[in-house]
């Protein structure tokens, strides 16, 4: 068993399998970019189908072994894991901030939590993985029925690029407790993540090919929905994406899906709010992660009364915000991943504006000094938005705020709820009749109340209406990772009372 030592590069080696980083051989490579300088850093090859069904039968054949293992003895191996992250806490984090571009204290808190997560399914999984048992007419010894809870076999797993090494751990470990072996395929934007996790879980004992690392793109995933290996689909990504996916599976065997899709949040500010303490909500609920976060609330509802006063706090404290290293401990915002994603965020503000809305603030790419060449754009506020804007109705994925006055409860939550996706949403108020009202009908699958893009283990997370289906981060998620075996028993069987 290897140590883990975190790599100085991750320019080759870019695929996990048999117990190690790999490479492979392929004609196609798509290019690797460090966001924060926007140089290329790597050239990874593509796993085509041949190489992808390869990976996934090396997987189907090692699996049995670890289901073997009683979910305790796994769970034994998974707080290894959970160690290992965060002996390596430091090392891992200013890896994911190359990779994606965060502010190094954010990139601490999502290894942080990656390495609580695996703990918590290490210690929920032996007494979550249980059956039943039924009592039968008849003397209870001689006839009963049991339920066991088995693994699917292989699962595969599709991620996307914002929280790399967070949302590959929230299906791995849950899918390694429940005693499947994982094929994992990264977004092409940010594939080295993954790769990292294999070498952690390789040294903490998980046994050579039950975690596996295969790259690509639309393409390499599509293959991995379609190998009949494959039991079961995790994605997380797009809604149009996501609708391939399902698609593909149910075709294919009709594996089933945890779809994490995308999302449009809103989040309400009642005239009882304290303005400052909304403020900072709003701000945490829009430019985390450069705003790359599924759960963001871009659709800021303001009441009419205090959205003056609101906005003029607002822009005072985006006086200090910090754009630019994001190896910088002050820094608040770092780069976003690529070229192409800050050119949609720029086109999108620019539209928003030609359709007669106000920029308060930021909405442009910006070269910070020593890091010219990276992907920083300017926190955006915009203001005279009307309802049926693209801004205002289509995901945006990037540092941009959207300030929408309202009047009356009843109309913000008709607004608030005027969408397909139903990811998260939030509230501000200090009537707390109110907020418990407001969230039984908001549509979506999380709701904070003055707070927001809180996250724990424990907590089941996932969407409503087209923002996916299924849960993660709960006990409840072990149970999308196996399934369940009905036993009838008979202990004296009587084939003349069968044949009357
Ligand atoms: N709900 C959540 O938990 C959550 C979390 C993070 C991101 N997201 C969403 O993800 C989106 C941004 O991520 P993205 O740009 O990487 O999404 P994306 O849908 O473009 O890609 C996601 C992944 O799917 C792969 N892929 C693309 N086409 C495929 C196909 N036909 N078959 C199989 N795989 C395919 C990609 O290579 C990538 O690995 C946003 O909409 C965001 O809201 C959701
Ligand atoms: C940890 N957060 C901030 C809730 C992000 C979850 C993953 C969504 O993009």
């Amino acid at each position: 068993m290897a140590q883990f030592v975190a790599p100085s590069h991750l320019s080759d080696g870019l695929y996990f399998f048999h117990g190690k980083r790999q490479t492979i051989a392929s004609e196609h490579t798509f290019k690797v970019y460090e966001p924060h300088t926007g140089q290329v850093v790597a050239h990874c090859p593509i796993a085509d189908k041949h190489s992808t069904d390869k990976i996934i039968e090396a997987a189907h054949n090692a699996q049995p072994k670890w289901a073997e293992l009683t979910p305790l003895e796994r769970g034994k191996i998974l707080n290894k894991v959970a160690d290992i992250i965060r002996e390596n806490q430091e090392a891992l984090a200013q890896w994911e901030v190359r990779t994606n571009g965060k502010p190094i204290t954010e990139a601490r808190m999502d290894i942080a939590s990656s390495a609580d997560t695996f703990q918590f399914f290490a210690g929920v999984a032996p007494a979550a993985l249980k059956g039943d048992y039924f009592d039968l007419p008849g003397p209870a010894y001689d006839r009963f029925a049991y339920t066991r809870r088995e693994p699917l076999g292989v699962v595969g797993c599709i991620g996307a690029w914002n929280y790399p090494f967070q949302t590959c751990v929230w299906k791995v470990a849950p899918a390694l407790a429940a005693g499947n072996a994982v094929v994992y395929k990264p977004s092409p934007f940010a594939p080295g993540s993954p790769v990292l996790l294999g070498e952690v879980l390789s040294a903490a004992g998980i046994p050579d090919d039950v975690y596996n690392v295969i790259q690509g793109e639309a393409d390499t995933g599509n293959a991995l929905c379609t190998n009949d290996f494959i039991r079961k689909v995790s994605f997380t990504g797009s809604v149009p994406t996501g609708q391939k996916i399902q698609e593909a599976c149910a075709k294919r065997n009709i594996k089933p899906v945890t779809l994490e899709l995308g999302g449009k949040s809103p989040f309400i500010i009642f005239d009882d709010t304290e303005i400052d303490n909304a403020v900072s909500g709003a701000i945490l609920a829009n430019f985390l992660n450069q705003g790359q976060v599924c759960t963001n609330a871009t659709r800021v509802y303001v009441h009419r009364r205090i959205i003056n006063e609101f906005t003029e706090a607002l822009l005072k404290e985006l006086e200090k915000l910090r754009v630019g290293n994001p190896f910088d401990e002050k820094t608040n915002v770092g780069a976003n991943i690529n070229e192409d994603h800050l050119k949609k965020i720029e086109g999108m503000v620019e539209r928003a504006v030609e359709e007669g809305a106000k920029l308060l603030r930021g909405g442009k790419r910006i070269h910070p000094e020593g890091f010219e060449n990276g992907f920083y754009f300017d926190p955006a506020v915009l203001t005279n938005l009307t309802e049926n804007m693209e801004i205002v109705t289509d995901e945006i994925f990037g540092a941009v705020m959207l300030l929408l006055p309202f009047d009356h409860e009843d109309e913000v939550v008709e607004r608030a709820n005027k969408t397909g996706f139903g990811l998260a949403s939030g509230l501000y108020t200090r009537d707390l009749r109110r907020a418990h009202r407001i969230a039984a009908q908001l549509q979506a699958g999380t709701v904070f109340i003055n707070t927001y893009n809180d996250t724990e283990v424990f907590v089941p997370f996932g969407g409503f209406k087209n923002s996916g289906h299924g849960r993660e981060n709960c006990v409840e998620t072990l149970h999308a990772y196996s399934q369940v075996k009905s036993v009838y028993v008979n202990t004296q069987p009587n084939l003349e009372h069968h044949l009357g």
